[in-house]
């Protein structure tokens, strides 16, 4: 509702406005169905209390979206543009069937901070590296942010469609809905932004503002997070993660096979270990970091950004497992999933993407000590190692006796 510029300028402009949600099965929710279903719950209530309503369908978005459109007699189609390669064929026969309709057909920016295409470097069409994508990201002119409508007028007689079930397995503690991202955007702003440059790798910290959920499902629009941070103590790092996300929505944009193939090919010999990766999969690779990291993203949809790091690093440069056996598990369990983001990350963790230093390789065990001192983050997430203290719990093999019925490691793991 707040800073949508489709629907704020359709309900400026038009007497009438109809909201639709296609529920796409070609699109699987996944674990994400339950936090979909509570956010479109509480967008139907939202519009309801301002007098309109949530219409609902399912089946191929360009087709119900111009039945609808049909029958109540609209005269245009509004939309948010997206940047995966589904998301463009979609707009382009919205586009052409909108056409065949002689419907007005438009599209509007949103689901970043600054659209996607709009930054280009002089020679090339998008940025390929971070630190000069921020540079021209931070001083570029951003759109304002937008108030949410203060009235909707939906036309009599619609058939407003069931939402999706809101019954589900327990998943995460997390919430959807714009009300509890709108609750949880000011409560980090007021009471955790300012620590965030120093505290946001601490694995075992809540020192993250586990916004991502929301950024994914459009609970919550990035140009006003950014424009809420900007100025603040601590908002300067913070918004910069914001710029990583746009970056790598220019990135899928100009290279959308970003999902499927190295975006910078290099000659890797991938080892095809289904027990390793199902070990990896499950938590159960004898490296307590990387383990703790899986089992969060397994109990709750979500994972600490320096987990995620640690456990692609293993994943791809110890186990040598194609990042695409990472990517499709994230894409399946995490809630923040999107092909951006997931992939972007995946191929720059494996050295395929766009990081600088492609050879890097993460020492779990460095990084646990790094980044999790006191072991309260592995202890939290595998209760086997909870009896041992900090100075063996990164390294169990040192004291088997102490770690029963906890895994050797699948591959040497040393100090250095
Ligand atoms: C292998 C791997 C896969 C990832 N997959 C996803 C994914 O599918 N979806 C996703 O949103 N993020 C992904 N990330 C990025 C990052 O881990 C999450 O965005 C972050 O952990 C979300 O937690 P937060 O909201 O508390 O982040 P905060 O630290 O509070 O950051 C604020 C926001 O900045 C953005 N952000 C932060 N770090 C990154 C980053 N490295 N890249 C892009 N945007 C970032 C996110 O939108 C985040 O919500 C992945 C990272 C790795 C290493």
């Amino acid at each position: 509702m707040h800073d949508h510029p489709a629907l704020a300028e359709a309900c400026a402009r038009a007497r009438l406005v109809v909201p639709l949600f296609v529920i796409d099965p070609a699109i699987p929710a996944r674990h994400r169905q339950g936090f979909l279903a509570e956010a479109l719950d509480d967008l139907r209530s939202t519009l309801r209390d301002l007098g309109g309503d949530l219409v609902v369908r399912r089946g191929d978005p360009v087709a119900e979206a111009v039945r609808l459109a049909t029958e109540t007699r609209a005269t245009a189609i509004w939309a948010t543009s997206d940047v995966s390669s589904y998301a463009r064929r979609r707009e382009q026969r919205l586009e052409k069937a909108c056409d065949a309709q002689r419907l007005q057909f438009r599209l509007f920016p949103g689901v970043t901070v600054v659209p996607p295409g709009r930054l280009r470097p002089f020679a090339g069409d998008h940025y390929r590296v971070f630190t000069p994508y921020w540079r021209v990201w931070s001083t570029a002119p951003h759109r304002p942010v937008l108030p949410a409508p203060s009235v909707v007028h939906v036309p009599p007689g619609i058939d407003p469609g069931e939402l999706p079930g809101l019954e589900r397995k327990p998943y995460g503690n997390l919430r959807g809905g714009e009300t509890v991202a709108r609750r949880r955007l000011d409560l980090w702003l007021k009471l955790c932004l300012a620590d965030y440059d120093e505290g946001h790798d601490e694995l075992a910290e809540d020192g993250t503002s586990m916004l991502s959920p929301y950024l994914r499902f459009g609970c919550v629009s990035p140009s006003e997070v950014a424009a809420r941070a900007a100025g603040r103590p601590g908002g300067e790092a913070f918004v910069r993660q914001l710029c990583w996300r746009d970056f790598y929505y220019q990135v899928a944009l100009a290279f959308p096979e970003l999902p499927r193939r190295d975006y910078r090919p290099r000659d890797v010999d991938w080892n095809d270990d289904q027990d390793a990766a199902d070990a990896w999969r499950e938590g159960l690779t004898g490296v307590p970091i990387v383990d703790a990291g899986m089992r969060q993203l397994r109990t709750e949809g979500w994972m600490h950004n320096r987990a995620r790091m640690i456990v692609g690093s293993y994943l791809t440069k110890r186990l040598k497992i194609h990042w695409r056996v990472g990517g499709d598990h994230f894409a399946d369990l995490l809630l923040d999933a999107d092909i951006p983001n997931n992939w972007g990350n995946w191929q720059w963790v494996a050295g395929t993407g766009n990081d600088t230093r492609p050879n890097r390789v993460l020492n779990p065990v460095r990084q646990a000590t790094r980044f999790d001192p006191k072991g309260d983050y592995v202890r939290r997430y595998v209760p086997e190692l909870s009896g041992l203290p900090a100075s063996l719990v990164h390294e169990p093999w040192k004291a088997p006796a102490l770690a029963a019925g906890y895994p050797a490691p699948l591959v040497a793991v040393d100090n250095g």
